[in-house]
């Protein structure tokens, strides 16, 4: 629908009266009232029923987020899990039912809970009830994640619609069982890999991620993450939303051996402080709440904040909830991207607790650097999947 905008320009003279003597109060040149499109009423009316719900601290179902945020085609909402962005739910239909699903850069597995599971783990879930005539013969997979959780089960080829992209045979991983914090976290009802289909572990054939799926049919080979800070973000698959990034976006190549969107940083700054040259290989990893640098770097940050100290009982780094820490940037392609101290104050360790974890930790033990959510909250980064793979990052 064109958007419809009327112009009204008047010149109103307004005459008060005021006790007995009318007074003329100053002829305004002229104003204008613009009339937008229709559409954008019934959005900001989710919208307004969102902002209801928080005025009197309701719970907001998703599916009211997802009518709030809805994009243009090509995007999908990103929508903080709770209140402190651990991670982000995307909605995604599956067959004939939508799901809430964790995003994932640093995965390349679809997989949602289903009917194969027992009943007692689907509770407070929307699941995909599997269609046995789209089952993959002979396909099963299993997965685990970093922090330990995982998720097993079997394979169907059915349609999938991500903010209006259609993959109408897609690789779905059925779920039979989720681990222990997928089962107490009722939100997550699955996860859409975003990482290359190299790492997907269906056996005995590795399956496409949603994005490759679609990838060819898409006005460019791309998609572009758009986390936000406590609030609603979002995924555009195949386009640059030039609305959504300020300054200019810098392109490095991506190293694709391990199947990750992972690149080579070329230093950091702590603050205002001068930077320090450093070759520290990272990945871009929505599904990973934090950020996780080298000992060297973490240690130095942590000196510049006042209180903190890395502690073995809190399992990592942590200071006073009344700091505020320093910003960190951190150089990729010749250009600081700075993480604001304010997000680097993730929450606190317990509930109510005085002491806050810190968002960015030690990589210790992992091999390589995450940049996780607290770092891609800030940025507008690009996911492109030419010859050569490219990512790029712009501020928001
Ligand atoms: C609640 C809540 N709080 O924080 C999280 C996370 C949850 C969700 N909940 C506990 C379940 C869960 C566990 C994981 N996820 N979701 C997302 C995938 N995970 C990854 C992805 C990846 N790329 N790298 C490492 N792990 C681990």
């Amino acid at each position: 629908m064109p958007s419809i905008i009327n112009t009204l320009t008047a010149a109103v003279a307004f005459v008060g009266v005021v006790g007995a003597t009318p007074v003329e109060i100053p002829k305004p040149k002229h104003f204008t009232i613009k009339q937008v499109e229709r559409s954008q009423f019934l959005r900001n009316g989710a919208q307004s029923k969102v902002k209801t719900f928080r005025k009197y601290g309701a719970k907001i179902p998703l599916s009211l987020l997802n009518a709030a945020y809805a994009g243009p085609n090509g995007s999908a909402p990103a929508v903080p899990g709770d209140a402190y962005d651990s991670l982000y739910l995307t909605p995604v239909t599956i067959a004939n039912t939508t799901v809430q699903l964790d995003a994932d850069t640093g995965s390349a597995d679809l997989w949602v809970f289903s009917s194969l599971q027992a009943s007692s783990q689907l509770t407070g879930h929307d699941y995909y009830k599997v269609d046995a005539s789209k089952k993959v013969q002979g396909a099963s997979w299993r997965i685990t994640y970093g922090d330990g959780s995982g998720a097993a089960g079997t394979v169907y080829a059915d349609k999938v619609v991500v903010g209006g992209v259609t993959a109408t045979s897609q690789a779905v991983e059925a779920a039979t069982s989720v681990s222990a914090q997928f089962q107490q976290d009722r939100d997550t009802d699955g996860l859409l890999g975003l990482a290359f289909s190299s790492i997907n572990t269906v056996k005995p054939t590795p399956q496409k991620t949603f994005f490759d799926t679609v990838k060819a049919s898409l006005p460019e080979p791309l998609f572009s993450v758009n986390l936000k800070y406590h609030a609603a973000g979002s995924y555009d698959f195949g386009f640059i939303d030039k609305a959504k990034y300020t300054g200019d976006i810098t392109y490095v190549d991506v190293i694709t051996k391990n199947g990750f969107w992972e690149f080579t940083v070329d230093g950091y700054a702590i603050g205002s402080g001068a930077t320090t040259k450093s070759s520290i290989d990272a990945i871009a990893d929505t599904g990973t709440t934090l950020a996780y640098l080298p000992s060297t770097l973490v240690s130095a940050y942590y000196k510049q904040v006042t209180g903190a100290k890395n502690s073995a009982q809190d399992g990592g780094y942590v200071f006073p909830c009344s700091t505020t820490p320093p910003d960190l940037s951190i150089v990729i392609g010749g250009v600081k991207q700075t993480i604001p101290g304010k997000h680097i104050n993730y929450a606190p360790v317990t509930t109510g607790s005085t002491t806050c974890f810190g968002g960015v930790q030690d990589n210790t033990g992992i091999g390589f650097s995450i940049l996780g959510d607290i770092f891609l909250k800030s940025k507008y980064v690009i996911h492109e999947a030419k010859d050569t793979p490219r990512i790029g990052f712009a501020q928001q």
